[in-house]
């Protein structure tokens, strides 16, 4: 559905994107990561066609992003990362004003979505908090029901209730089989939320990770402590990939079936026993770490 290729922008600090490409498919939950001035606002932009990338293209189901904005906008349910709103409007005057420019012909969905984040649009914009301005934000971004969801930081401001009010929308939307692309700087709602997360740092896609491949590897990693010798050491000639820790701890890959899991296990003395877990953070923290040794 969206596809990102050699996607470069260069400002004149000489930051930017470079050389950016990945796809989205139909119906997927890209999550798009990385920390503060990594390049996620700038490839957002691009694959909205709000920027003017020198080098690369972006196709949205099939059209250019730069040439087809206007059509493509129709389509696409877009949340910016820094808002300009028309302050001197309230929150409902902005979202009418929004939905008559798109010709919307219900205003049931708003009216669910100003329910659904407790929002009180009455009020001036500019007298908003943060949170209740991103609430009209992704009232906007979702009230034309758009097929695509193009969302930048979308908890940024929400507390943590309302973060998850959101979490719950994206999984509705996707059930929906609508396609969303966000970025995030939260490893934990990446997680929870999307089928697959790119990576982004000083500009460069550093990785493209599979989040249901990592959560089955994040069940199968076991820390186990046992209490004697005999235990360790039972382990250790198991057919399971097993490394040492230290004394009596072991980290046990159960990559065969866990009825010889569970049968080898009742024979140790096991003490503790706790999932070890790959996280999406330790993966995103080494491509971080890698970057911040040589800066
Ligand atoms: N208009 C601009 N002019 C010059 N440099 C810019 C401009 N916009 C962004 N940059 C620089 O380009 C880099 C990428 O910025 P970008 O806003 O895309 O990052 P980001 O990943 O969205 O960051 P954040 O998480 O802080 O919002 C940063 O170094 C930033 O300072």
């Amino acid at each position: 559905m969206i596809q990102v290729r050699n996607l470069t922008q260069i400002y004149k600090s000489g930051k930017g994107i470079f050389e950016v490409s990945f796809d989205i498919k139909e119906g997927e939950v890209f999550g798009f990561l990385g920390p503060n001035g990594a390049g996620k606002t700038t490839t957002i932009r691009n694959i909205m066609g709000f920027s003017n990338a020198s080098n690369g293209d972006v196709l949205i189901d099939g059209s250019n992003a730069r040439t087809q904005t206007k059509k493509l906008q129709e389509k696409i349910g877009y949340l910016p990362g820094e808002m300009a709103f028309f302050d001197h409007m309230t929150g409902m005057e902005f979202l009418t004003f929004l939905g008559n420019m798109r010709r919307m012909k219900s205003w049931d969905r708003r009216d669910e979505l100003i329910r659904l984040f407790e929002l009180d649009p009455k009020g001036k914009i500019k007298k908003m908090s943060k949170g209740m301005k991103q609430k009209v934000g992704l009232v906007a971004a979702f009230m034309h029901d758009p097929d695509i969801l193009i969302l930048d930081e979308p908890t940024s401001g929400l507390d943590p209730f309302m973060q998850n009010v959101f979490m719950e929308l994206i999984r509705e939307e996707k059930e929906k089989g609508k396609t969303i692309m966000m970025s995030s700087h939260i490893f934990e709602e990446v997680q929870r939320s999307c089928d697959r997360a790119g990576i982004i740092r000083d500009g460069r896609l550093m990785a493209i990770e599979d989040i249901h491949s990592l959560k089955a590897m994040d069940k199968k990693r076991y820390r186990l402590t046992v209490a004697d010798e005999a235990s360790v050491a039972r382990i250790l000639q198991s057919s399971f990939d097993v490394e040492r820790v230290d004394g009596m701890t072991l980290i046990v890959d159960q990559n065969g079936s866990y009825s010889d899991f569970f049968a080898l296990l009742s024979q140790c003395e096991v003490t503790s026993f706790d999932t070890e877990t790959r996280t999406l953070e330790d993966i995103f923290m080494k491509y971080y770490g890698e970057g911040t040794e040589n800066e």
